[in-house]
């Protein structure tokens, strides 16, 4: 291994991206930015990086190519590693570890900060009394449901359990330490239980410039089901889940997972020769979407994109590639 090449930590974070011990859209940014900023420490620390600026940010772009590639769904990856390495300045490398560090902690506050925003904009759609059902696990989601709880407004939810990997877990746990009533149910018992509800309420890993919602598989098929009911269902969604590439018309890669966590060994002998395929992502087209609750306040889907040329201009830049 070169010096160059990124350090063992920042490899065992990546791993975790992976294997999803880390995962959901804010929770994967936030450990991306904090991971340069291990980065920036090991290679400002010996070697040939301790002196050459040049190889020190070689480093640097090679832990973010690296982190860029455990999951490729969640756009708020490539958007943290974008913030960082676009901060990244200096002569020497005492001053661009400073500039990586110092550019990871503004990210990861900037996101809590939004993140607190957001729950206040999203806690406003909902009243005294509300049922609201949610799927998979979305702390910007979460973030909506706890602040109206501060507000003093009395939610229940309902939980869907969000097959294969059962994130809904989570979600109840929560919610339920929040104070919340939880009822938790299978994922193909959700249309029974919509009449039930007064919102849904899920979170994002991108948002297209068409007001497309990229979110956990299950999501698309929620959102037709609560149209069909009447119910009204809202995305939140930090910005930095605004997808800059499908502004110059990228389309969002749909993350495909191995299919053991669909089905285990032993079924897997007994079924024999059969396809078994997981994709772990869907897209709800902006139609079947009410509103997306951001921390700049809430948007219709399909104005999304207006928003996404102030913060972007007209695309991405991938500041991870050698110049
Ligand atoms: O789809 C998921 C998580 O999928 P996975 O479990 O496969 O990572 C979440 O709804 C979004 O990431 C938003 O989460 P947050 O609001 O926390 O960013």
């Amino acid at each position: 291994m070169t010096d160059t090449e990124p350090a063992a930590a920042v490899r065992e974070i990546a791993d975790s991206i992976a294997t999803m011990e880390i995962r959901g859209a804010a929770t994967i940014a936030s450990a991306a930015a904090e991971a340069l900023a291990v980065q920036a420490r090991a290679a400002a620390g010996g070697g040939e990086t301790a002196s050459d600026p040049s190889a020190f940010r070689t480093s640097i772009r090679s832990a973010a190519r690296t982190l860029r590639e455990t999951r490729p769904t969640a756009v708020s990856l490539p958007n943290a590693l974008r913030y960082v390495l676009q901060r990244m300045e200096g002569d020497s490398v005492d001053a661009l570890r400073r500039s990586v560090v110092d550019a990871s902690e503004a990210f990861v506050r900037q996101l809590d900060r939004a993140q607190e925003d957001l729950g206040r904009v999203g806690a406003n759609r909902l009243t005294d009394g509300d049922t609201v059902m949610t799927h998979c696990h979305s702390t910007d989601a979460l973030a909506c449901i706890e602040a109206a709880v501060e507000q003093g407004k009395s939610i229940s939810a309902v939980v869907k359990e969000t097959r294969p990997r059962q994130q809904g877990h989570i979600t109840a746990e929560q919610l339920r330490d929040a104070g919340v009533p939880v009822t938790l149910i299978v994922d193909s018992a959700a249309r029974r239980y919509l009449d039930e509800v007064d919102h849904v309420l899920v979170g994002a890993d991108s948002i297209a410039a068409d007001g497309g919602v990229i979110n956990k598989i299950g999501t698309s098929g929620l959102a037709v089901n609560a149209r069909e009911r009447g119910v009204p269902i809202m995305t939140a969604a930090q910005t930095i889940k605004l997808h800059p590439e499908t502004l110059t018309g990228h389309t969002v890669e749909i993350e495909m997972r191995d299919e053991s966590e669909v089905i285990d060994q032993e079924a897997r002998e007994a079924v024999g020769e059969i396809a078994v395929e997981n994709p772990a992502f869907d897209v709800t087209p902006p139609r079947y979407m009410d509103a997306i609750v951001t921390e700049q306040g809430q948007f219709p889907p399909e104005s999304i994109v207006t928003l996404m040329r102030e913060l972007f201009g007209e695309g991405a830049v991938e500041p991870w590639e050698e110049p």
